[in-house]
C-alpha cells in the first residue's frame, strides 16, 4: 500500500541525525508528526518511521535523495570538536556545507535551519549576557570554532526569499542531555584520571550550559515560524537554558551526581592556559611524530575559566522561545541517563 505522504511542509530531513542532538531532533519531529529521513556518514540507530540515507555530505549526489520531496532540512552535522582536525573542519564544515546549500536549491527545498554555536562570537574573553549582533570571532581559539563561523555566514547569506529558500542559524551553547558524546564522558574520563581535581581561575565564571530538548524546541521553533513574512529569515538564534550557572558548580554537580569527588583546589587561569597554549604548540610540532591529544586544550581552558552565557531575547521575542526543561531537572535526567559512568561503575 502507498504510503500516505504527509503534507509536504511536514515532510523534513536532519543532516548529521545520527548525532546526540539530531536524534533528540528527529525522535520530537516524529512526535510531531513530521516524516523524518536521516542523512549521516554513520547510522547509530533504528527508529519506526525514520528513512536513513548513508554518506558524505560533502557528496551532493549522496545527499540528494535523502532531500526528494523534502521541504525543511536541518543541518546539525559536524565532526567532533576534539578532533581538532583542521582539514576535516574545512572540508565538512565549509565544504561541505556550500554543497548543502546547493543540494537543497537544487532539490527544491525551502527551509534550512543551520545548528551554529555561540562560540561563534567566542574569541576566550568575558561575555556576559551577549546579544547576537556581537561580532563574529576575529581570532577564533580553535579550528573548530574558525569553521563554524564560516558556515554559519555561508547559510545565512544563502536565505533569499525572492528563491523561496529560506534560511536561520540557532546557536546553542553547551549543549548536554542523555546521550551526550563530548561533554559527560570527557568530564568522567578526566575525573576517572584524576585530573578533575582543581578549579582553573577562581570559579565564579557564569556559563550557559543548554539541556538538549530545549536546543530541540528552538530548532523546531525555528522551523515552524520561517516564512518569507517572519523576522527570523536569514538572522542567528541564541537558545539556551537562559539560567547562566558558574562553569564549576556545574562541574560538581554532574560529577558528584555520578560519585565522584567535585573539584577543589584553585589554579590560577592564566597559568593554566598558558600551559595549555605550550601543549598545544608542542603536540603541533611533534604531530609528524608523533599524534597526542591535550586534555586541557587552549579553548576548553578558557571555557572553563571566563564568563559566557548569552541573551535568549531576541528568541523569546522573533519565537516565542522559552525553555522546556529548567537546568535542574536537565542535570538530573542527565546524571540518571549515565549509570555506567558512575563511580565504580
Ligand atoms: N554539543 C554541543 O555542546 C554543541 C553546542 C553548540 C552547537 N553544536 C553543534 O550541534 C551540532 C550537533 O552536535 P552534536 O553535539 O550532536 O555532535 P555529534 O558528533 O553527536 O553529531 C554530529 C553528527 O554529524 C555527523 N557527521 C559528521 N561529519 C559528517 C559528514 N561528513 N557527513 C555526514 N554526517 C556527518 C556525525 O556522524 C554525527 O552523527 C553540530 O553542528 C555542533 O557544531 C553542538
Ligand atoms: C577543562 C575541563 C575542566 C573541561 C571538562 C569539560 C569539557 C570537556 C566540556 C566543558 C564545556 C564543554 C563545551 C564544549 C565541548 C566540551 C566542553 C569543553 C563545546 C566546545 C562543544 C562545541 C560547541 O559548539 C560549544 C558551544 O558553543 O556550545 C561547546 C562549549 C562547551
Amino acid at each position: 500500500m502507498a504510503t500516505r505522504l504527509r503534507p509536504s511542509n511536514k515532510r523534513c530531513a536532519v543532516i548529521g541525525g545520527s548525532g546526540f542532538l539530531g536524534r533528540h531532533l528527529v525522535e520530537k519531529l516524529l512526535d510531531r508528526s513530521y516524516s523524518v529521513s536521516v542523512f549521516d556518514i554513520r547510522q547509530s540507530y533504528e527508529l519506526p518511521g525514520v528513512t536513513f540515507h548513508q554518506g558524505d555530505l560533502c557528496d551532493k549526489q549522496a545527499l540528494l535523495p535523502a532531500l526528494k520531496d523534502v521541504s525543511l532540512v536541518f543541518h546539525c552535522a559536524s565532526p567532533a570538536p576534539a578532533s581538532d582536525d583542521r582539514g576535516l573542519f574545512h572540508k565538512v564544515n565549509i565544504q561541505g556545507t556550500r554543497t548543502v546549500i546547493q543540494a537543497c536549491m537544487e532539490a527544491g527545498v525551502q527551509k534550512l535551519v543551520l545548528t551554529s554555536s555561540a562560540s561563534v562570537v567566542f574569541e576566550g574573553t568575558d561575555i556576559k549576557n551577549g546579544r547576537e549582533d556581537l561580532p563574529y570571532a576575529k581570532k577564533p581559539i580553535d579550528y573548530y570554532t574558525e569553521t563554524k563561523i564560516e558556515q554559519e555566514k555561508l547559510v545565512l547569506e544563502a536565505c533569499d526569499k525572492e528563491k523561496g529558500f529560506l534560511t536561520v542559524a540557532i546557536r546553542p551553547h553547551g549543549i548536554f542531555g542523555p546521550r551526550d558524546p563530548q561533554l559527560v564522558p570527557i568530564l568522567v574520563d578526566m575525573a576517572r584520571r584524576g585530573k578533575m581535581k582543581f578549579i582553573i581561575g577562581d570559579g565564579t565564571n557564569l556559563v550557559d550550559f543548554t539541556f538538549v530538548e530545549n536546543v530541540v524546541h528552538g530548532h523546531i521553533l525555528a522551523a515552524e515560524r520561517l516564512r518569507s513574512d517572519s523576522p527570523i529569515c536569514g538572522k542567528p538564534y541564541h537558545i539556551t537554558n537562559d539560567e547562566p550557572i558558574r562553569f564549576w558548580d556545574f562541574m560538581s554537580e554532574v560529577l558528584v551526581g555520578l560519585g565522584y569527588a567535585a573539584p577543589r583546589y584553585h589554579l590560577p587561569y592564566a597559568l593554566v592556559y598558558g600551559l595549555a597554549m605550550l601543549l598545544w604548540l608542542l603536540a603541533l610540532i611533534l604531530r609528524p611524530l608523533v599524534a597526542f591529544k591535550p586534555t586541557f586544550t587552549p579553548m576548553r581552558v578558557a571555557l572553563a575559566g571566563t564568563h559566557h552565557y548569552y541573551s535568549c531575547e531576541r528568541a523569546k521575542q522573533d519565537m516565542g522561545y522559552k525553555p522546556v526543561v529548567s537546568l535542574k531537572e536537565g542535570i538530573t535526567r542527565t546524571v540518571e541517563s549515565y549509570p555506567h559512568l558512575r563511580q565504580g561503575a
